[in-house]
């Protein structure tokens, strides 16, 4: 459907390089009709940019970011399990193999009662999209019906989205209450899936919610299910994603159910997992090898810090990763991760790399502020196939974004603190010292609106 044109007036930041924001101030963004951003210029000549367009003025919403707010990319969640979001915060002190066994398994096989996985998805992908969330790489659990209720849902709710249904069959290792009978039954699930999804309606060419391969990981699937789903992903130029090199015994666990094989990075090579469309979450404990390997494949890697930390998984090296050639992008790894927020794992992404250079030594191995925003938007883009298109603010790319707002601290009488969030700004910090402490001590309360596409998806208040 065709939205209102749109013109955003103000401050917008976005990444630059790696390194590097831009900022541009007293700027607009022209947007389509199709939620694509058509011009960008001085917002003194927002009239004639609009004419340039042949458009007529009085036909184009205008929105502001008021005084100290700014538009920023909508975020991109590389990694999330849609069917864990009711664990966030559950794990006690277990690591991850028998977190999956106690608190995993049970909540998804639980999902197969459609009114849950209702209240649970819907809760998901509107407590996603609060936080700036604008795509999310979504696990969901191997029931079709449900893996399509949370597709349907994120294109109802406006929220781009990978849906995939998961893939587990290799009996021991999975339980007789959750896994698939057997790697055919398993492929013609997933089939399922993708054709319900590739159908969902006025989801075409440019679709917002797009199927992806979902093999759990190496150790609950069969050789012939891995097999299968690379076949799959290479006769429909299909996403992928799995985890990989995330605990010290998974690690082992690999090595002895896949002998013969160089390691962790080469049993997915060899089912032809590892592709240009794959996303491998966490390679934390990766070898130079496989770091090369994964390189070579252009497949990319979903940094997930805060689950790593609750799990007790390790530290991801994530300046050898780069360094390597390989690209990255940010997951929470919900119910891994305990929250949510693409925010909290920039954040988290930040201090873990400072865990990582007290090992090494090696001050070059921290994250800057600019680098963590970076694997949020730029990174993550890359990391679902979508470079630019989201991520950014450059013509031809889709206005998915947020608008952030501080509490500006008033002179004098102090005012009601109210709900404004931690973000105290007091007129005189530089931008860059406004953005580390958005990073540092933001949250869902500094993301007044929310747009995909063009159209608003989340309003706060
Ligand atoms: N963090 C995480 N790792 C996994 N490895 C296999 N399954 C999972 C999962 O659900 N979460
Ligand atoms: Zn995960």
């Amino acid at each position: 459907m065709a939205l209102t044109r749109q013109a955003f007036v103000g401050t917008f930041i976005h990444s630059k390089t790696k390194a590097e924001l831009e900022y541009a101030h007293e700027t607009v963004l022209l947007i389509d009709e199709n939620g694509i951003i058509a011009k960008k210029g001085p917002a003194k000549d927002l009239s004639a940019l609009i004419t340039s367009l042949g458009w007529d003025e009085s036909s184009v919403n205008v929105t502001r970011s008021p005084p100290g707010g700014f538009f920023f990319p909508g975020f991109i969640d590389t990694h999330i399990h849609a069917s864990q979001y009711p664990n966030a915060g559950i794990f006690g002190k277990s690591t991850l193999l028998a977190w999956l066994k106690k608190y995993t398994f049970p909540l998804e096989s639980s999902l197969k009662d459609l009114a849950r996985a209702q209240r649970v998805y819907t809760a998901c992908v509107k407590r996603t999209l609060a936080h700036g969330t604008t795509t999310a790489a979504y696990y969901a659990t191997i029931d079709v019906d449900a893996t399509n209720l949370l597709a349907k849902l994120c294109f109802d709710l406006g929220q781009r989205a990978l849906v995939g249904r998961v893939c587990m069959d290799r009996p021991d290792l999975c339980p007789d209450f959750y896994r698939d009978e057997s790697a055919e039954e398993g492929l013609q699930n997933t089939k399922a899936c993708i054709e319900y999804i590739q159908q969902l309606k006025g989801n075409g060419d440019d679709a917002l919610v797009r199927p992806i391969l979902t093999p759990r990981f190496a150790p609950s699937c069969t050789s012939d299910s891995m097999r299968g789903l690379g076949a799959l992903a290479r006769e429909k130029d299909l996403h992928v994603q799995t985890h990989i090199s995330e605990n010290k015994g998974e690690v082992e666990l690999v090595k002895e159910l896949f002998p013969g094989y160089e390691d962790y990075t080469d049993v997915y090579d060899q089912h032809d997992l590892l592709t240009p469309r794959t996303i491998l979450a966490h390679g934390i404990h990766l070898s130079e090898r496989e770091a090369r390997a994964i390189a070579a494949r252009q497949s990319k890697v979903a940094h997930c810090p805060c689950s790593n930390s609750s799990l007790s998984s390790g530290t991801a090296r994530i300046r050898w990763l780069w360094r390597h050639g390989v690209d990255v992008g940010l997951g929470t790894d919900v119910s891994g991760g305990y929250s949510p927020s693409v925010l909290e794992a920039a954040r988290q992404a930040a201090l873990v790399s400072r865990h990582v250079c007290m090992s090494t030594e090696d001050d070059e191995d921290k994250l800057s502020v600019e680098e963590v925003l970076y694997l949020a938007t730029r990174g993550g883009a890359q990391c679902v196939g979508l470079e630019g298109k989201v991520g950014a603010f450059e013509e031809g790319m889709a206005w998915d974004a947020q608008l952030v707002q501080f509490r500006n601290v008033p002179e004098g009488e102090e005012e009601e603190i109210g709900d404004g969030g931690n973000v105290d700004v007091f007129g005189w910090e530089d931008w860059e010292e406004k953005m580390a402490k958005w990073v540092y001590s933001g949250d869902d309360r500094n993301t007044a609106r929310v747009w995909v596409r063009g159209r608003l998806v989340h309003s706060r208040g």
